[in-house]
C-alpha cells in the first residue's frame, strides 16, 4: 500500500501544484440553472469532477456544502467521493475535524478507512484542543495509506487571535504545530517525498511563518494553501511568501474555478488558466 504523501508526490509531479476545492455554494447552483438541492448539488460537483480527471491530480470537497442539505447531501458526498477516486484524482475531505481522543478515533475511521461510505485520501484537521488528541487520526492515517492537513495558519484573518499566540518561552501556536507535524512524519515509516501529515498554511498568511521564524521545510510536510483565487492570493505573492517550500504546496481554488460553470469546457478553461498562472 502507497503512502498519501507518496501518492501526492506523484500527483503533484505529474499535474502540478493546483487542488481544485469542491464548494457546490448554493449560488453556484443558482448561477449553473441547477437546483438547490442534492441532486443539484450531485450534477455540479460531478460535472467538475469530471472537468478535473486528468488535468489536476487533487479535489477537495468542502463537506459543509453537502451538510447542509441533509442526509441526501450526504449521499451526494459519498457518491461523489467515490467518483473522485475512480476517476484517478486524490480526494481531500474538508470537514475541519478535532475532538477529544476517543471522538477523534471515530472521525478518522469515518474519513479515512476506504471501506467506509465518506473514506478519502485525506482530511482537515484541527489542532485547536491540543495537537496531541490527532493522535488517533495520526495512526489511521499511517493504518490507511491516508493523509491528514492539520491547520496551522488558516487564510483568514482572524485564526492570527489563536495562531500567532505566544506561550511563555515566546514560542507561537502555529510554530508549535508545525513541529509537531515534522515528529509525526518522523514517526511514519517509508517516506522520502512528502510526508503524509501535512499543514494548512493560508495562500494568504504564508508570509507569517517567515516573519514569525515557523519552517515549513524541514520533514517536508505537504502544505494545503488555500486562499488563491476568490480570497484575493496571486501566484507571485504565494511563490514569495512560501520560498523554499513552494514545490511542497497544493493551492486550492474554489469558487473562482466554479465560477466558470455550468458548462464541463468552461470549467476546463478556468482550471487550464489556474494550471498555466502556477506553472
Ligand atoms: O482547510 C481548508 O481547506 C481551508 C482552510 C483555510 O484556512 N481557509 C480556507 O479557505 N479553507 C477552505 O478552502 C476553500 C477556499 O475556497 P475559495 O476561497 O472559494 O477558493 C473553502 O472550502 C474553505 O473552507
Amino acid at each position: 500500500m502507497s503512502t498519501f504523501g507518496a501518492r501526492l508526490t506523484q500527483a503533484r509531479e505529474t499535474f502540478g501544484p493546483l487542488c481544485v476545492g469542491v464548494d457546490p455554494h448554493p449560488g453556484i447552483l443558482a448561477a449553473w440553472g441547477l437546483t438547490d438541492d442534492a441532486r443539484g448539488l450531485r450534477e455540479c460537483a460531478l460535472r467538475v469532477i469530471d472537468a478535473s480527471a486528468g488535468r489536476v491530480g487533487v479535489i477537495k470537497p468542502q463537506v459543509a456544502c453537502f451538510e447542509r442539505y441533509g442526509v441526501r447531501g450526504l449521499e451526494a458526498l459519498a457518491e461523489v467521493i467515490a467518483a473522485g477516486k475512480a476517476a484517478g484524482l486524490l480526494v481531500i475531505a474538508d470537514a475541519k475535524r478535532g475532538d477529544i481522543g476517543s471522538t477523534m478515533e471515530a472521525y478518522a475511521e469515518a474519513w479515512l478507512n476506504p471501506s467506509r461510505d465518506f473514506g478519502a485520501d485525506a482530511l482537515t484537521v484541527s489542532p485547536y484542543l491540543g495537537f496531541a488528541t490527532l493522535q488517533p487520526a495520526v495512526h489511521a492515517a499511517e493504518v490507511y495509506g491516508a493523509g491528514l492537513f492539520v491547520l496551522a495558519l488558516t487564510s483568514n484573518a482572524e485564526g492570527q487571535q489563536v495562531q500567532l499566540a505566544r506561550d511563555p518561552s515566546g514560542d507561537c501556536v502555529a510554530g508549535g504545530i508545525v513541529r509537531s507535524v515534522q515528529a509525526s512524519n518522523a514517526s511514519m515509516p517509508g517516506h522520502n517525498g512528502l510526508g503524509s501529515i501535512g499543514l494548512v498554511v493560508g495562500a494568504t498568511t504564508a508570509h507569517l511563518a517567515q516573519e514569525h521564524g515557523i519552517d515549513l521545510v524541514a520533514g517536508r510536510p505537504p502544505l494545503l494553501a488555500p486562499g488563491y483565487g476568490a480570497q484575493g492570493a496571486t501566484a507571485a505573492g504565494m511563490r514569495r511568501s512560501f520560498g523554499p517550500a513552494w514545490d511542497q504546496v497544493l493551492v486550492n481554488s474554489s469558487r473562482a474555478i466554479l465560477s466558470g460553470g455550468p458548462h464541463t469546457s468552461e470549467i476546463v478553461s478556468n482550471i487550464e488558466q489556474a494550471r498555466a498562472d502556477l506553472r
